[in-house]
């Protein structure tokens, strides 16, 4: 890839799949966006239609809506915006349409649940030797789409390719940093989500902000202690895709993840806290904690996340369950 107008593709129209689209079409480039529904293709299509996951945003006029998987084949690189768990299905699906060159970057935050494998790694067997990247970082569609400024990071192991698409993607309202290290980041990502459940309950149920900024600085320190564990380089963790994201999902009632954990606060049941949106950490917690204690990697707050989830505990168990651990050094 180089840094003149390219063709991306984009497969997922959900709110981050078209806030992505929008933003790589302000940047320069022609985007073709592919969805499941016809019937929402053909919508997307018509003059001044709106999008309906994030209301009152139009398609950028270099932007053009399919459902036709195979129109993703002549983009310079493809953007996967599907849930996390649908990771294997779509990179199967993409690799029979895509050339085994093109470039399939990640942009779900999560863990193969059933697998417990990392989503790059998903890619890998399935896409063997084709180019993977990672996009994440502190980012709400909603503000990409309305044009407010972010920074996210994305990474390949081919520094040369990493740069090339950061440059491809960023505009003058998003800004793609690039690095090599695509564990550290998928990890960042991943993690992140399940550690801002445990900050909604603490908000939902009127802990204190006392309490939150503690959990969110711990849980920093599990993220951290995690991705080393697995290959992650910390200098990423201590960045947009680690401690950025972390910050923004652990303070705002606007992530899903939070609102999720702030309804169970509130005693809600775990059924009914996700309130039909995707929840990634819920998803995520049970293999992000087998894989820690695969590896003796101490994550309480992300335990006590799945144990609460599972229906093992109650919120206060898990208070008191991370409140009473024994006294120990900070690091
Ligand atoms: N929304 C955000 O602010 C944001 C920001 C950064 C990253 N992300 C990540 O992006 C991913 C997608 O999030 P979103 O907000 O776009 O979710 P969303 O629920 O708005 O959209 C998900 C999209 O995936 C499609 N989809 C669901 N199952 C599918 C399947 N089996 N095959 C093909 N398509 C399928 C849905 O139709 C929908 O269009 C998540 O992993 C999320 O963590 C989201
Ligand atoms: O709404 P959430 O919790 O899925 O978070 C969205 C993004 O990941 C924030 O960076």
């Amino acid at each position: 890839m180089t840094a003149q107008a390219q063709t991306i593709g984009i497969a997922g129209a959900g709110a981050w799949g078209t806030a992505l689209a929008n933003a790589a079409a302000i940047a320069g480039n022609d985007v073709v966006l592919w969805m499941r529904s016809p019937e929402h293709a053909a919508a997307l299509a018509q003059p001044r239609a709106t999008d309906r996951c994030l209301p009152g945003v139009r398609l950028h006029a270099r932007t053009r809506p399919t459902a036709a998987l195979a129109d993703l084949a002549s983009a310079h690189a493809v953007l996967l915006v599907t849930p996390a768990q649908t990771t294997r299905e779509m990179a199967a699906a993409l690799g029979v349409v895509l050339p085994a060159a093109t470039p399939l970057v990640l942009c779900a935050k999560g863990i193969e649940r059933d697998s417990r494998a990392f989503l790059c790694d998903v890619v890998e067997t399935v896409r063997p030797g084709a180019p993977i990247g990672v996009l994440s970082g502190p980012s709400f569609a909603d503000d990409v789409a309305r044009g407010l400024p972010t920074a996210v990071t994305l990474a390949c192991r081919d520094a040369a390719l990493a740069e090339a698409l950061a440059t491809a993607l960023s505009g003058p309202t998003l800004r793609v940093y690039h690095r090599t290290d695509l564990r550290g980041v998928e990890i960042g990502g991943a993690a992140k989500n399940v550690l801002a459940i445990a900050c909604g309950a603490v908000a939902g149920k009127g802990l204190g902000e006392s309490a939150k900024a503690a959990l969110i600085a711990r849980g920093f320190a599990e993220l951290l202690r995690f991705a080393r564990a697995y290959g992650g380089e910390a200098e990423t963790l201590m960045g947009l895709s680690g401690l950025g994201d972390l910050v923004l999902t652990c303070s705002s009632a606007h992530s899903r993840n939070f609102a999720f954990g702030q309804r169970l606060g509130q005693g809600m049941s775990v059924t009914d806290a996700a309130g039909g949106k995707l929840v990634e950490g819920a998803a995520t917690a049970s293999a992000l904690v087998a894989l820690a204690k695969a590896k003796n990697v101490d994550m309480p707050i992300a335990e006590a996340v799945e144990q609460v989830l599972s229906g093992a505990w109650s919120l206060d168990q898990a208070v008191d369950a991370l409140m009473n651990r024994p006294v120990k050094s900070e690091h």
